[in-house]
């Protein structure tokens, strides 16, 4: 290749072989000038405004790519369903959510596809939910121009993954909802489940088919639990009861209807009493009290992965200790911080 570097007087009637750059903090940043612009004499005092004094006319040899051409080959290597391509701009392209849906990141192939020298793959984090249009992630390269056996590299390495970076429908779920308590069966105290159950199941834009009362009775909350399945119920949330006291029977209760445990105990605070369990394709999840204090807990990380047509594994949930613990900021900023991450 041959990038020669040229005083802007001299490139009057040239064609400019990158997108040249203009930053005022604040208030701009973008392109002034696209790849491909052919260099007018007006434009001379314009190069020298943002800086310029030389520019760089290419001329590629055999074997070798521009930053446009390189980036749109890395970007469609990892581009999954429902995701969209912005036009290079920069020497970068964006990656945009296609449609509402679950974020999924094969983690491991943005970290191996880092390792090829001079490639950046920047994303954010998996099994969040995104709307349409949303950022997903920047594809650059790093030089102006690059070698091809680069991007084949990184389109090698592509290939050996699910679809790295992707967005996956929600389904509209029917969830029951199965109040578990003494106090609050018998009216001692006011329940103050209902509310949040009304709330999580509208956010998520799901059906909430009802909501039973249960004092603290195996075989009550066994039954509830099943006529919801026979109801037809794609999830149905038993609350309270999950911990340690003699009275906390809502686990034995999953446990009796039937169901497969995948998992009792979480390592994510709050939630480390939480439940994941199977009645057929019905998920039966023990929600432990702190679901009614915590505006946000492991319920939120387990939800939208359920929405999205997960069936969950016991990997699945023992790998959200790391960035389990929730922070309890004052302003929540969940999904844009550590909590599940
Ligand atoms: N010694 C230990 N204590 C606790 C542990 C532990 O491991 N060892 N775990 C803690 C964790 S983590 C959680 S979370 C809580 C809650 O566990 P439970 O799900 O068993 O909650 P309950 O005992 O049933 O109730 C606790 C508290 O919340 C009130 N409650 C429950 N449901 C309702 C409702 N629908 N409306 C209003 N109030 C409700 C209940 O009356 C109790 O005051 O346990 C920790 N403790
Ligand atoms: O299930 Mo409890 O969170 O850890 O509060």
């Amino acid at each position: 290749m041959a990038v020669v570097s040229v005083r802007v007087e001299d490139a009057i009637g040239k064609v400019l072989g990158h997108d040249l750059t203009k930053i005022v903090p604040g208030e701009y940043k973008g392109p002034a000038f696209r790849k491909g612009h052919i260099i007018r004499p007006e434009d001379i005092p314009f190069l020298k405004n943002i800086g310029k004094e030389h520019i760089y006319l290419i001329d590629l040899a055999e074997g070798q790519l521009h930053e446009n051409d390189a980036i749109r080959r890395m970007a469609n290597a990892v581009a999954g369903d429902h995701v969209v391509l912005s036009d290079p701009a920069e020497g970068r392209i964006n990656i945009k959510a296609g449609m509402d849906g679950l974020l999924k990141i094969e983690e491991q192939a943005v970290h191996a596809i880092n390792l090829v020298e001079h490639a950046v793959l920047s994303t954010r984090h998996g099994n969040v939910l995104v709307k349409q249009g949303d950022l997903l992630a920047g594809v650059k390269v790093v030089p102006l121009v690059v070698e091809e056996q680069m991007v084949s590299t990184i389109e090698a390495i592509a290939a050996q993954y699910p679809p790295i970076i992707s967005v996956k429908p929600l389904r509209q779920l029917k969830i029951g909802s199965v109040i578990t308590g003494n106090e609050v069966y018998y009216g001692r105290i006011k329940d103050r489940f209902a509310p949040v159950f009304a709330e999580k199941a509208q956010f998520y834009n799901s059906i909430l088919l009802g909501t039973v009362y249960c004092p603290d009775d195996r075989d009550q909350i066994k039954d509830a639990i099943l006529t919801f399945k026979q109801q037809g119920a794609d999830v149905i949330i038993a609350s309270g009861g999950m911990s340690v006291d003699p009275d906390d029977v809502t686990s034995d209760a999953i446990a009796a209807s039937g169901a497969e445990i995948v998992t009792y105990g979480t390592p994510v605070l709050p939630g480390a009493m939480f439940m994941v369990a199977y009645l057929g394709d019905t998920a039966v999840l023990g929600m432990p009290a702190c679901g009614m204090f915590a505006k946000i807990t492991v319920f939120d990380l387990v939800f939208p992965r359920i929405l999205a047509g997960e069936r969950l594994t016991r990997p699945d949930i023992t790998n959200m200790g790391y960035g389990g613990l929730c922070l309890s900021c004052e302003t929540c900023t969940f999904p844009n911080c550590s909590f599940g991450k």
